[in-house]
């Protein structure tokens, strides 16, 4: 503690409370801080829990401030503490754990906690809210376990949870009261839109349902309804709204209504005690998005560190939904009345929706669906009280402006003050930004997210950064700089792909040299790259170039660490034979294979073969490459499925050889792995396959894009057929068509998030020529592959120059 400095307590070590300390710190505040949480963790991003849940990020990935953060500015850090009562009197607070701290000031950011519906059987196991870390822990344990979920609220909140469930392979129904999703945020239409779309990526919904009870033992089974309907259910997360935590202030003695009342300056009824974020009720709201919080937790910081500043006047909220592929935004009014005027467009082809909504001609609302690049623009608008002009309806209608469209941006971002908060999520200003970009020299996006933390959540600011970096860098900034596939090219994948078919080039030298590469034989990153773009786009002519192999391809074989090989024989669907078996036996014992291991991936991996064994092996063992060093399908790992399994619907084993034995052999962009379940328990785990395939309802569905390595992906809900002819067809339409748009060492879960889950479904589902033909040209090119270790064994020039002369 330093002598003479006033002390600081914030009770809650959330997103509001921290946030306004972060900005107390910029200002050179002179506080003694200590910090009191509820919860065991450092300040965390909560909004960010709906990626935790769906499995893109960690909860390591969503802490704002470490440990560190806090002893670096020598703040006290109080975790799994809870403040009971301010006393005024003695300006002292008490905790739950019998501490006494003394205090100058209190800033209450104690947030809030989810509403539980109050009826009977809410009190059951199984029954949770979707609030902090606790929860989303709950739930993801849950669904390992359990496989029908429920969620009851069909508002921002429940949808990402529904979403997040799904993807971790439950069967959830969304119970929602109203006849609309997100009645909140979405006029009629966006709603109807949503839940389409919802529905396609395997989301159900249960409209216009009142839950009357929780019905089950300890356990929750199911919920009833009003109606006298039933659905079982055995996990149920409620996300009916959330209630301003104000029980400390109450027990203190201080004024709440719904919230902790506060004035302009978010003083509570209490001398020297504040209060920011979802607790606070500003002249009668309380809000439950970031972007308000941090625009009260500035004016408090400035007010605390006596820097002058205007008074908090409320906040015009905006929501986008952070589900991928269901791109929605909501801004200000939007249900339209006999008083506004409406500006609408509805596409039903393109599945996008877009409506502003003017009071005498201030733009007071809008509700975006499908495409929502100008979301960021329509939020400053709303946010202005811009009046519309024919320029801004041509800017955000899209409608083709005069071509100054660039020169109207930089003049709303000049009009922009410096404080004005440019992601919301974040809490980064304006000034954070161009600061960032003067004094660092950025010029890109991702170093501004680095640097600012601005983009880093749902991504919505993004074009308004970009705008930003235009406004600071005037010409010298290029939208999306561009990069080449390296730096021997400034050309980009796609754009060298036109190239190559255009100019009709077929070798890598010819490529490097027509398209004016840096280095004439380019790198270790382009070589194999341009191999593979020419093999994918003359598949029956082009000379593989094995030279631009990595190594393990060159060989046929995955090196190790002490130079010698693993060598995995392909084994159909995970299935062998006992005779197979025998056969690796006796080739393992011959040449005195180190391990054999079972992979991931339902395999044998025979691991430690010396170079010049590893034809000698494939020789004896007479079986086809497993193919475990390519860029190519890898695996079908399968359950047990209806041959045996007394729950498949499905023939699991036999599909998964077929798939296997049909796409074997095949160039990909890069390693792609497939799984085939005969039912929804998923036994063979869809969920982290490039293409992961269940059994259901007398048919299949087919997820795609999912991962489960350093960067895991649960993969999405694709589409659900009724034949084993159409599973076939989507397959090879969606593995053509990543194929043909992938960029080389793409995954399917980078290449899903990059193109957008709806442009494939939209590509593929919902144009049945285009899908043909994908699954026509993928046929064509599997009719050209070989087997290489045939061809190398009967080659003895290569087999000599590869296993006996060469090192690797
Ligand atoms: C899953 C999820 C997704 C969301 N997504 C978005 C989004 O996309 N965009 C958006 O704008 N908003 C989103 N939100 C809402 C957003 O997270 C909240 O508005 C914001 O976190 C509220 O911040 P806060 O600091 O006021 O409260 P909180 O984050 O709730 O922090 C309050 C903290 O105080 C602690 N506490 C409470 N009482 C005491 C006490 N007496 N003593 C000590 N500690 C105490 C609590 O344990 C808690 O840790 C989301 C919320 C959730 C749950
Ligand atoms: N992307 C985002 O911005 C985001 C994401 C998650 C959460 N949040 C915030 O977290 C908070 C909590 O979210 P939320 O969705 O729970 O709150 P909400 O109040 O926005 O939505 C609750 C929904 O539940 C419905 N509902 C109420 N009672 C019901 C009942 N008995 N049965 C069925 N449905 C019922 C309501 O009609 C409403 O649509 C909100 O402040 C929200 O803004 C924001
Ligand atoms: S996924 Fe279904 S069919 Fe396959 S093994 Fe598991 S329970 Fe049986
Ligand atoms: S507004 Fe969500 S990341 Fe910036």
């Amino acid at each position: 503690m330093t002598a003479n400095r006033e002390k600081l307590v914030l009770v809650g070590n959330g997103m509001a409370g921290v946030g306004t300390i972060e900005q107390i710190l910029k200002l050179g505040g002179m506080y003694d801080i200590t910090i009191f949480g509820s919860e065991p963790h450092p300040n965390y991003n909560r909004i960010m829990l709906s990626y935790v849940l769906e499995g893109s990020k960690t909860v390591e990935d969503i802490i704002l401030n470490d440990l560190n953060w806090y002893k670096d500015n020598n703040i006290t850090l109080h975790t799994g503490t809870t403040v009971t009562r301010i006393d005024e009197a003695s300006q002292q607070i008490f905790t739950d754990n019998g501490m006494a701290v003394p205090y100058d000031k209190v800033i209450i950011a104690t947030g809030s906690n989810s509403f539980i519906l109050p009826i009977p059987g809410s009190d059951k196991d199984g029954v949770v809210g979707f609030r902090d870390i606790a929860d989303c822990e709950t739930m993801l344990a849950a669904a390992k376990q359990y496989s029908k979920a429920a969620v009851i609220g069909g508002g921002l909140l429940g949808l990402e949870a529904a979403k997040g469930l799904v993807n971790l392979g439950m069967d959830v129904t969304v119970v929602h009261l109203m006849e609309d999703l997100m009645e909140r945020q979405l006029d009629r239409n966006a709603s109807s839109m949503l839940q389409a779309e919802l529905t396609r990526q395997g989301v159900k919904f249960a409209m216009g349902k009142q839950t009357v009870e929780l019905m089950g033992e300890q356990r929750v089974s199911g919920l009833r309804f009003s109606d006298d309907t039933e659905l079982a259910a055995d996990f149920v997360v409620m996300a009916v709204g959330i209630k301003p935590n104000v029980a400390l202030a109450k027990d203190s003695g201080i004024t709440v209504n719904r919230g902790i009342v506060v004035n302009d300056y978010l003083q509570t009824s209490m001398e020297n005690v504040y209060s920011v974020g979802e607790c606070t009720e500003h002249r009668g709201l309380c809000y439950g998005l970031v972007a308000p919080l941090f625009e009260q937790g500035m004016i408090l910081a400035k007010h605390l560190c006596g820097v002058e500043t205007n008074p908090y006047e409320g906040s015009v909220v905006s929501t986008k939904l952070k589900i991928s592929g269901v791109d929605v935004f909501s801004a200000g009014e939007f249900i339209d009345s006999p008083e506004h005027t409406v500006i609408s467009a509805k596409d039903d082809w393109k599945r996008t929706y877009k409506k502003i909504l003017l009071k005498n001609n201030i733009i007071v609302g809008a509700v975006l669906f499908g495409d929502v690049t100008e979301s960021a623009s329509l939020q400053k608008l709303v946010k202005q009280g811009a009046e519309m002009t024919d320029a801004i309806y041509a800017e955000v209608m899209g409608t083709g402006c005069c071509g100054d469209g660039g020169a109207k941006k930089s003049m709303s971002i000049e009009a922009m003050a410096d404080e004005e908060i440019v992601c919301g999520c974040n809490g980064v200003t304006k000034k954070a930004i161009v600061d960032a970009v003067t004094e660092n020299g950025f010029t890109t996006v991702d170093e501004i997210k680095a640097c600012t933390g601005a983009t880093r959540s749902c991504g919505g600011c993004k074009p308004v950064v970009e705008q930003i970096l235009q406004f600071v860098l005037g010409d010298s900034f290029q939208q999306g700089a561009k990069q080449g596939i390296c730096s021997c090219t400034t050309l980009s994948r796609d754009e060298i792909v036109a190239e190559i078919t255009t100019k009709g080039l077929r070798t890598t030298k010819e490529v490097m040299n027509v398209l004016d590469w840096k280095q004439a034989e380019g790198c270790s990153k382009c070589r194999p790259a341009v191999n593979y773009y020419l093999g994918m786009i003359y598949p029956d002519t082009h000379e593989d170039e094995k030279e631009s192999r990595f190594v393990n391809e060159r060989m046929g074989a995955n090196i190790q660490k002490d130079g010698t090989f693993t060598v995995v024989p392909r084994m159909y669907g995970g299935v062998t034979t006992p005779e197979d078996l025998m056969k690796i036996a006796a080739v393992s014992l011959k040449y005195d294979v180190k391990v054999v291991k079972v992979t991931g991936g339902q395999r044998l991996d025979l691991i430690g073969v010396k170079k010049e064994d590893v034809p000698k092996v494939w020789e004896e063992l007479d079986m086809p490459s497993g193919y475990a060093y390519a860029k190519s399908l890898r695996t079908v790992k399968t359950c047990v499925g209806s041959q045996f399994c007394r729950f498949g619907t499905q023939d699991s084993m036999g599909m998964g050889a077929l798939i296997e034995r049909k796409y074997e052999r095949l160039d990909f962009p890069a390693k792609f792995k497939i799984a085939v379940n005969g039912c929804p328990r998923n036994c063979a785990e869809s969920c982290t396959k490039d293409i992961g395939i269940v059994g259901n309802d007398g048919g299949w569905e087919i997820f795609i894009g999912g991962n489960g390595g350093i960067k895991p992906r649960i993969a999405d809900a694709f589409c659900k057929v009724k034949t084993d002819e159409e599973l076939l067809e989507v397959c090879s339409a969606v593995m053509q068509y990543y194929r043909e748009t992938g960029n080389y060492l793409e995954r399917t879960s980078e290449w899903v998030e990059r193109m957008g889950l709806e442009t494939i479904q939209t590509a593929i589902m919902d144009n049945e020529m285009n899908r043909k033909e994908l699954a026509a040209r993928i046929d064509f090119a599997l009719a050209q592959v070989t087997d290489p270790w045939k061809k190398m064994l009967e080659d003895d020039n290569t087999r000599t120059a590869l296993f006996e002369k060469t090192t690797v």
